[in-house]
């Protein structure tokens, strides 16, 4: 008998979640049945939508999350033993996993792609679900063209950082909104035209500065004051990626401020919100473009590595609050 360890969401969150709203569960797996296979768990992801989904939970419920699993007893052949799995079983330190329906959404269990030689870590970062946001999310709705401006908010996030590089391996200007002085550094290090702190900055000044001659596309990550002023500096037939609204998740719900819509209106910009789930029958697109790029030295994905199942909610509410450069992951 395998003992396995969980996090179980007792709360409905207020504000910034806390550790009492979070019940670590240890108990025992019961053995496999045909179609299952038992994993301890490498890689845990911590993204923003566990916050924004809480209140369409019902209580209690199992923390969900992508995460990396070595493969340690198999009931499905096309699982071995030794190999790797990608799932959305969560936080947990091991598991049982129900592979019948495995590959038919990003949701579902896959097999650990064929990351030549890259980390592990990259498949629920860079190279997936996150990975997959930016380059689909950004490409197929921003459309960019070489010379155009892009902006980027929740620019030094996981997501961000990726559409940043992107824009700029498609020839484009690019600039982006971070929260603090030195995510602006680094996102100027690894080839952003101008990062702007939206926290110390008078955001629309320091927008037209940085771009004169108005905004072709904006990836939206954040919503609020920020993409207020974004939107109102937007060319004619500019396009709006809308990926997230964490500016709103752990405030008063709603809190997103007011679109200008008569500036959609006169500048005919088009704006689509993007779910990933979408383009997941694509995700070996961004895997063959991703590891090139990565292996090239293009993109280069950071990672905010923290160790230790203990240390899982810690890393949330570090993710929610601004901590991490790049992909938050834990390693167990
Ligand atoms: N539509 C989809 O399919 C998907 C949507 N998303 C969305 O994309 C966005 C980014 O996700 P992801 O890249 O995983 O997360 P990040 O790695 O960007 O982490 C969250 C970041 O949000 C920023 N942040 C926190 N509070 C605020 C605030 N009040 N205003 C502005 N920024 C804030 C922090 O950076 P800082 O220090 O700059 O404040 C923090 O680092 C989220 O909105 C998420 O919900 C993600 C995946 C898929
Ligand atoms: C799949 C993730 C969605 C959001 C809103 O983060």
């Amino acid at each position: 008998m395998v003992k396995a360890r969980k996090y179980v969401v007792k709360n409905y969150f207020e504000g910034y979640p806390k550790r009492e709203d979070y019940e670590i569960v240890e108990y025992e797996l019961p053995p496999l049945k045909n179609g299952e296979v038992l994993v301890k768990v490498e890689w845990v992801s911590v993204d923003p939508y566990m916050r924004a989904y809480n209140s369409r939970k019902t209580l209690p419920y199992d923390q969900s999350g992508f995460q990396v699993g070595l493969v340690e007893e198999s009931k499905d052949p096309r699982y071995p033993v030794g190999s790797r799995i990608i799932s959305h079983s969560g936080w947990c330190d091991y598991c049982i996993i129900k592979t019948f329906n495995s590959s038919e959404t990003i949701w579902d269990p896959y097999k650990l792609p064929k990351l030549q030689g890259l980390s592990n870590s990259l498949a629920i970062g860079a190279l997936g679900m996150p990975g997959a946001t930016a380059y689909f999310g950004f490409l197929e709705v921003c459309k960019p063209k070489a010379g155009e401006t892009v902006v980027v908010s929740g620019a030094a996030g996981a997501v961000g950082s990726l559409v940043g590089q992107i824009a700029k391996i498609k020839g484009c200007k690019v600039i982006g909104f971070a929260g603090s002085d030195d995510k602006v550094k680094w996102l100027e290090e690894i080839g952003f035209d101008r990062a702007i702190n939206y926290k110390t900055a008078d955001i629309a000044a320091a927008l037209k500065e940085a771009a004169p001659n108005g905004v072709d596309c904006y990836f939206d990550n954040v919503g609020g004051e920020v993409s207020n002023s974004v939107i109102s500096q937007m060319n004619t037939g500019g396009r709006i990626s809308v990926c997230g609204a964490i500016s709103s998740y752990n405030g008063p719900s709603g809190a997103t401020g007011n679109i200008p819509l008569m500036t959609v209106l006169y500048k005919q910009l088009l704006i689509q919100g993007i779910y990933v789930d979408r383009w997941f029958d694509r995700l070996d697109e961004l895997i063959k473009d991703g590891t090139e790029w990565i292996k090239s030295g293009k993109l280069q994905p950071r990672e905010h590595i923290t160790e230790g199942f203990e240390n899982i909610f810690d890393a949330f509410v570090g993710m929610l609050k601004g901590d991490n450069y790049g992909k938050a992951v834990v390693k167990l």
